[in-house]
């Protein structure tokens, strides 16, 4: 149904068990907030920034943490500079709860750990992130996934290993996808982006933004 500004027809798709995509949920106005914001986020000290993985690469993808700082692979309260970590919006933890609502058809039930963190990812059109889990909170709570600008292919597989079977969503700007329950610790990735594919009316001309939305479970 949409975030509710203007409701655009999206029936969720289930992908594998708790594992949902919601096609076009958010309205083309929540789009354009969110990427206004994720400009502000990518700003300053506690910017965006580019992380090295533990053998030395550099990731692809650049990022900002609100809430908690992550970087491969753990969280920490302040960036490795010392700046304050940028806070956690409210925002981004009710349209969290209602893309939960949206794809469950129930809004996390009293008592879950509240939603405290976000990752903003952006993807140029070389970018790309392997596959891996979201292993670092301390919650069984479902990531929330908000996707805006290029469309990307989205390989979302299995709790056991990094290989096959899988299956290789297309995101799209607008889309939501949320993953918890029996696939909360599923491997999953973004092999490839699809430059070119953005709706400039939702803000963003070139490249991708995906927000993902957890509980830490750390307090
Ligand atoms: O960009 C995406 O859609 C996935 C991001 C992701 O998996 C992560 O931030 O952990
Ligand atoms: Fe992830």
């Amino acid at each position: 149904m949409g975030d509710g500004l203007f409701d655009v027809p999206a029936e969720p798709v289930e992908v594998a068990p708790g594992a949902v995509h919601v096609p076009g949920w958010l309205s083309t106005p929540t789009q354009r907030e969110l990427v206004a914001l994720c400009r502000e986020w990518a700003r300053g000290p506690a910017g965006m920034r580019r992380h090295r993985m533990p053998r030395g690469g550099m990731m692809s993808v650049r990022m900002v943490s609100l809430g908690w700082h992550w970087e491969p692979y753990r969280y920490s309260r302040t960036l490795p500079g010392g700046e304050p970590v940028r806070p956690f919006p409210p925002l981004l933890g009710e349209l969290a709860r209602a893309g939960v609502a949206a794809a469950y058809g129930a809004p996390p039930p009293a008592g879950t750990p509240d939603y405290d963190v976000a990752l903003v990812n952006f993807y140029d059109a070389e970018a790309k992130m392997g596959l891996h889990q979201d292993r670092e909170e301390q919650a069984d709570v479902p990531v929330v996934s908000f996707n805006l600008g290029d469309a990307c292919v989205f390989r979302f597989g299995n709790t056991e290993t990094r290989g096959r079977p899988y299956t290789d969503v297309e995101l799209r700007g607008g889309d939501l996808f949320v993953f918890g329950g029996p696939s909360r610790m599923a491997y999953h990735g973004v092999p490839r982006v699809l430059p070119g594919t953005a709706d400039p009316a939702a803000g963003l001309d070139s490249g991708r933004l995906n927000i993902t939305v957890r509980a830490s479970g750390l307090g």
